[in-house]
């Protein structure tokens, strides 16, 4: 047992690599012994052995882990087998990218599976009148917009083995998340806001309902109205809030003492230099020990996590930590992955971190002024103001990437698509009347798309068809950036977490106008109007999206109470992809360029079209 406590984790990360890999592969466990048993679970042992000089090993000496793991929940009744080949003991003990494979639930999935042409060209091909112009050239820049559908959400299984994404791109995109998340990281979580004392009776009574934040609203005895559930709402948030606002700091903090304990161990080292290096380290620790109350054990297991968030937060920086979801403590304790390359990957995301949290979360550096850091922040403005960089260079503002080809590019981010009322007046020519009237009974908006009503107030809404976007939460920058393609097509968008298949990337927002030609403007008609959406000069990161003869999303039009709008919807996008769309051949044919996708089905690699 004292062998198996020494290696902090080694059987909990061999357990539960096999137990997914059990689960994934979907393994049809056929032991002949099995059935025998009345809770069959699978025993492994590691054991540290001497290799030796000769070929022969010696006899094992030291066991260094043990778990086991159920085979109850994991046996599958099928008699469909994994076509991965056997797993090595050496591919068990790294989790990190293990193929899949997926058993396919449905004929038409088969097929769709069998026939891989047909597959890309399924109910997504677009439509192709509607039509795009190019930015400040002459040429026309055509973006397909699907009026009849857009991608659902049905999930594509795959017969193809599928990586997995590491530990490493887990809390990753756990720090992406918590950045674009509803998170307000702001020292006042605490301070202002985090009133947990419980009040005296009297004071309820004098206090308005509005700011009961504590234990009468946790009492059974409080009344159920929807009054008290919003207060309860209210507080719950605060306390989520500041205790989120709280885990940050004790993240930073650790990472710092670990500095601490560095330096003290120097100092002492260089003042009384007849005592060696170690027995400093070791007074140092000691001494930690009574401070904290704390066993040596408990202070080095904490240590050797502390000293993981240090790590993490040398290479991605302090938004790293501040923002880092569940993932950084398993990253860090269990240390899978954690090697030089993923050390690279980290330190080359440090300033996309830092603007996506400068300019989302401008509060968050105060956090740092706790460990006597700076609280400037670097990167002001929207968040699609900076171009960043894929390599780790630090960002630039968005109007010195156009400055090459146009000294007078201004561009002005907006959520919502603007009418032009020098074409439009107080027209809004995006208005599409429901063909059936009886579906506006009650002035109810009712989706053509899901039959369900739409309502702006969340509590009204039932279409769900683009909850980012439309009905269900307040519209926040999405997690993309605009960075820098490293291939000549100048701009991009890059998705920071993954888009499943069916959600909304955006919506496209311009200028809603008529009658511009030979600029960057999209044609769009409703049965009653003609109109365009202008990005040039004002709209949203959408208009950043490159073209590719595999793109990865697509444009269709979705009515929205009443109003037409533009979507951008995924048909399937990782983390860290390049997020693009199929522009059409007649923007192609107008432009002098070379297609740069790098697809092997490019259909416009040469400028000879
Ligand atoms: C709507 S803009 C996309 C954003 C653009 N890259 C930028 O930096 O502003 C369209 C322009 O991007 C470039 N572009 C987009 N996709 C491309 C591709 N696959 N190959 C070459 N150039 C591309 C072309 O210059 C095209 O005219």
């Amino acid at each position: 047992m004292a062998a198996i406590e020494e290696v902090e984790g080694l059987s909990e990360v061999i357990g539960r690599a096999i137990q997914e890999h059990l689960e994934r592969s979907n393994i049809n466990i056929a032991w002949p012994q099995i059935d025998n048993l009345v809770r069959p679970i699978l025993r492994i042992e590691a054991f540290l052995e001497d290799a030796g000089p000769g070929s022969d090993l010696s006899p094992r000496s030291e066991r260094v882990a043990s778990r086991t793991v159920e085979l109850t929940d994991i046996m599958t009744p099928g008699p469909s087998r994994s076509p991965t080949a056997p797993h090595q003991v050496h591919e068990i003990a790294s989790p990190s990218f293990e193929t899949q494979s997926h058993s396919s639930d449905s004929n038409e999935e088969i097929a769709d599976i069998s026939d891989s042409r047909r597959k890309g060209t399924s109910g997504l091909r677009i439509s192709q009148h509607q039509t795009i112009q190019e930015d400040h050239s002459e040429h026309q820049r055509q973006m397909q917009v699907d009026t009849r559908n857009f991608p659902k959400r049905k999930k594509v299984m795959s017969e193809k083995f599928v990586f997995q994404p590491s530990t490493l791109d887990k809390l990753i995109i756990g720090i992406w998340e918590q950045i674009h998340g509803s998170i307000h990281l702001d020292p006042k979580a605490i301070f202002d806001q985090f009133q947990i004392a419980p009040l005296e009776s009297s004071d309820i009574a004098h206090h308005p309902a509005a700011e009961t934040t504590t234990l009468d609203l946790l009492s059974t005895n409080v009344d159920k109205t929807p009054d008290s559930f919003s207060q309860m709402n209210v507080f719950c948030r605060k306390v989520t809030q500041a205790s989120r606002v709280c885990r940050s700091i004790e993240m930073i903090v650790q990472a710092r003492w670990i500095e601490l304990f560095e330096e003290q161990i120097q100092i002492r080292t260089a003042a009384v230099a007849d005592l060696s290096a170690t027995k400093h380290r070791k007074a140092v620790f000691m001494e930690a020990c009574q401070d904290f109350g704390w066993s040596e054990k408990e202070l080095r297991n904490k240590m050797a996590i502390w000293r993981g968030y240090k790590e993490v937060k040398d290479a991605a920086g302090w938004a790293s930590l501040v923002f880092a979801g569940m993932g950084i403590y398993r990253f860090c304790k269990y240390r899978v992955g954690f090697d030089k390359d993923a050390m690279r990957r980290l330190r080359n995301l440090r300033k996309r971190l830092e603007v996506a949290a400068d300019t989302l979360h401008p509060h968050w550096r105060q956090l740092l002024a706790i460990v006597g850091e700076h609280a400037t922040v670097q990167y002001s403005g929207h968040p699609h103001e900076w171009v960043v960089f894929e390599d780790g260079k630090d960002p630039i503002p968005l109007r010195q990437t156009y400055l090459d080809h146009n000294r007078f590019f201004a561009f002005e981010h907006i959520d919502e698509s603007i009418i032009d009322e020098s074409a439009w007046g107080c027209e809004d020519p995006r208005w599409m009347p429901q063909p059936n009237t009886i579906a506006r009974v009650d002035g109810r908006y009712i989706c053509a798309s899901c039959g369900e009503q739409q309502s702006d107030d969340p509590k009204l809404n039932a279409c769900f068809c683009f909850p980012s976007l439309f009905g269900y939460v307040k519209r926040k920058p999405p997690p993309i950036q605009v960075f820098r393609t490293p291939d000549g097509k100048n701009n991009g968008l890059v998705a920071l977490t993954s888009f499943d298949r069916g959600m909304a990337i955006g919506e496209l927002v311009g200028l809603i106008t008529k009658g511009v030609s030979g600029r960057d403007v999209m044609d769009i008609s409703t049965p009653l109007a003609n109109y365009q959406v202008w990005q040039e000069r004002i709209g949203n990161y959408t208009r950043f999206a490159n073209h590719s003869c595999k793109p990865n999303a697509q444009s269709s039009t979705f009515t929205w109470l009443d109003t037409q709008r533009v979507v951008i919807v995924s048909k399937g996008i990782e983390a860290g992809a390049e997020i693009t769309l199929d522009y059409g051949d007649k923007y192609w044919a107008g432009l002098d360029k070379a297609c740069l996708c790098g697809e092997s089905c490019c259909r416009y690699r040469t400028r000879d079209r």
